[in-house]
């Protein structure tokens, strides 16, 4: 396929999910990284109504396309306490039949996460090649999120998880050595056999806690978190959209969910078409 088809279906799925989940009258909306989330905004521009609308960037490049589209940009940490987004739009690099993501492949996945479990809805956008039924079928890898000094040990620990060959990642010029987050982490890509989903657990397809080789989604999320040195995971699972939704419109925002996953992925397919994934439980 060539760029201009893939970028076509990432501008085709961006418009659908705008126009299905950006109310025009809304007044904070979390916007994600990478190159899809340029065509979200492009059309929340042309659809927005409120000259007061602010835009929460989950990093530096987030936050540029939002200036650059002459919208306002507000810090993440600038949000009362009680307030929640209204909507989040993100890219994602692989999605599951679960709506489980994998972020991270521009090395954005910690801000993208404080701002995906903010979000009353959190909606991602992505292009037919992320559309998978198991994560790590055609992405490769689970970006981690690391302090630089735990490098060493937080390989060593992905390696007795069962990661093959984790590696640091480096700036596209090698020579400059490993790449920085926008929070002067590094980050570390793990590859894993294809992860399993809870139904897979339930038909036996394997244990999914990492003692046979094999791992749930959540699993494997929990226990790359749990390694000293790790601030964030490139895997966005845990409650779905509305159930996060659920919790915090009864408790408010101070109880905090765990809820990372989209209530629905928007895939721009090859032929022009969109298909739209949505939570179900
Ligand atoms: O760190 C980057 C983010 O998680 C992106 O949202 C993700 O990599 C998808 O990016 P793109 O829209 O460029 O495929």
């Amino acid at each position: 396929m060539t760029d201009a088809t893939i970028e076509s279906a990432k501008r085709a799925a961006a418009k659908q999910a705008v126009a299905d989940y950006f109310d025009p009258t809304a007044s904070n909306v979390g916007i994600g990284s990478g190159t899809t989330i340029v065509y979200v905004v492009d059309a929340i521009k042309e659809t927005s109504t409120n000259p007061a609308i602010r835009f929460v960037p989950t990093g530096y490049q987030s936050r540029q396309v939002i200036i650059k589209a002459g919208l306002t940009p507000i810090a993440f940490d600038s949000l009362p306490e009680d307030v929640l987004l209204d909507v989040a739009f993100d890219g994602a690099d692989e999605v599951d039949l679960e709506l489980n993501c994998i972020k991270g492949g521009g090395a954005c996945l910690f801000q993208e996460k404080l701002v995906a479990e903010r979000a009353r809805k959190f909606v991602c956008v992505a292009d037919y090649r992320k559309k998978q039924d198991r994560l790590l079928t055609n992405w490769p890898t689970i970006p981690i999120e690391v302090a630089p000094i735990s490098v060493p040990t937080v390989l060593r620990s992905l390696r007795t998880l069962g990661s093959t060959k984790p590696e640091l990642r480096t700036t596209l010029l090698e020579k400059s050595g490993p790449l920085k987050t926008d929070q002067d982490f590094f980050i570390i890509d793990a590859p894993f056999d294809k992860l399993l989903i809870a139904e897979d657990v339930e038909a036996g397809k394997g244990k999914g806690d990492g003692s046979d080789g094999t791992w749930e989604v959540n699993k494997l999320s929990a226990a790359i978190k749990g390694l000293t040195g790790v601030l964030e995971v490139g895997i966005f699972s845990g409650l779905n959209g509305p159930d996060a939704e659920a919790l915090r419109s009864t408790d408010g925002v101070k109880t905090v969910t765990s809820g990372q996953k989209p209530v629905a992925v928007y895939f721009g397919m090859a032929d022009g078409s969109v298909e739209v994934r949505t939570a179900t439980k």
